[in-house]
């Protein structure tokens, strides 16, 4: 398979060395040096673009290559609360293809519907209240990390006494509390926690390195290649529809 990458920063490298031992030709890199490769022969001949960037400039990255007819992975997060509703209608109305993930690797995929299962238990036991923390390296931009967003959206769903999510501090019993750390250069780390008077249940997700994300990436351009739309895990990984 022919992929583009757009942004050649950390993930755009572990991507392009999984893409290789899998067999796949990266055909084209855009960074933030030559955006004028969108329009370039290369870019337009690839079967997938994938795209990590940040959360100011994907947007654009993604109507760029929309324009050139050019299907698209992206895992850049914090540009949905802005340009989410936009971008999904372009998919599900007008024909673009994104396969959008706050988060590629398997690992988390696996651990968002443990979250769930676990909120439509604990719907059931009020004496719980429920706290998020993430913790990642400090170059990251955004907080709280798409995946926290995520997974307190998968709560949300499933529990009738949280309204929404909070950064920090609960203001009220319906408010879900996102605590953001950054230190270091870590990889990601997401805790959920559920107290009561008298014990507590923790489950974490702690990522080892960027392989998980950039395999996952890659898995979502494969199978991105053959269907259209607006796509996600839930369409790699059909058991999380159960
Ligand atoms: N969904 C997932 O599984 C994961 C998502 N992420 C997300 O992916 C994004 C990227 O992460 P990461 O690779 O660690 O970040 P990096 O900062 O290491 O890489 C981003 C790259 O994009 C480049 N860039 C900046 N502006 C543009 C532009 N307009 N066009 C093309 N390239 C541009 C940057 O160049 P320069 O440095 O010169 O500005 C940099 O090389 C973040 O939003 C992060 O949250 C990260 C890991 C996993
Ligand atoms: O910026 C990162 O590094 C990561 N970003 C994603 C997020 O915001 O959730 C995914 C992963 O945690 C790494």
């Amino acid at each position: 398979m022919k992929i583009a990458l757009i942004g050649y920063g950390k993930m755009g490298k572990e991507i392009e060395k999984v893409a290789h031992s899998r067999g796949h030709e990266i055909v084209c890199i855009i960074d933030i040096n030559n955006p004028q490769d969108f329009e370039s022969e290369a870019f337009k001949s690839a079967d997938v673009a994938i795209e990590f960037t940040n959360p100011m400039v994907a947007y654009s990255n993604y109507i760029r290559t929309f324009q050139a007819g050019v299907k698209l992975v992206s895992g850049s997060t914090g540009w949905m609360s802005e340009h989410g509703d936009e971008i999904k209608r372009l998919c599900t109305e007008e024909g673009k293809t994104l396969f959008w993930s706050s988060n590629f690797s398997l690992g988390v995929t696996i651990f968002a519907a443990v979250n769930k299962y676990l909120a439509k238990i604990m719907n059931q036991f009020p004496s719980y209240d429920v706290t998020m923390s993430e913790t990642h390296h400090v170059h990251k931009l955004d907080a709280p990390s798409g995946t926290a967003i995520t997974l307190a959206e998968g709560i949300l769903e499933n529990m009738d006494r949280k309204d929404h999510w909070v950064k920090e501090t609960a203001a009220t019993p319906a408010d879900l509390p996102i605590h953001s750390i950054r230190e270091g250069e870590v990889f990601g780390i997401h805790t959920i926690r559920y107290e009561s008077d008298v014990d507590s249940i923790t489950i974490t997700h702690d990522a080892k390195n960027r392989g998980g994300f950039a395999l996952g990436a890659v898995l979502a351009a494969e199978y991105t290649a053959g269907n259209q739309g607006y796509l996600g895990m839930s369409d790699l990984f059909p058991f999380l529809n159960e």
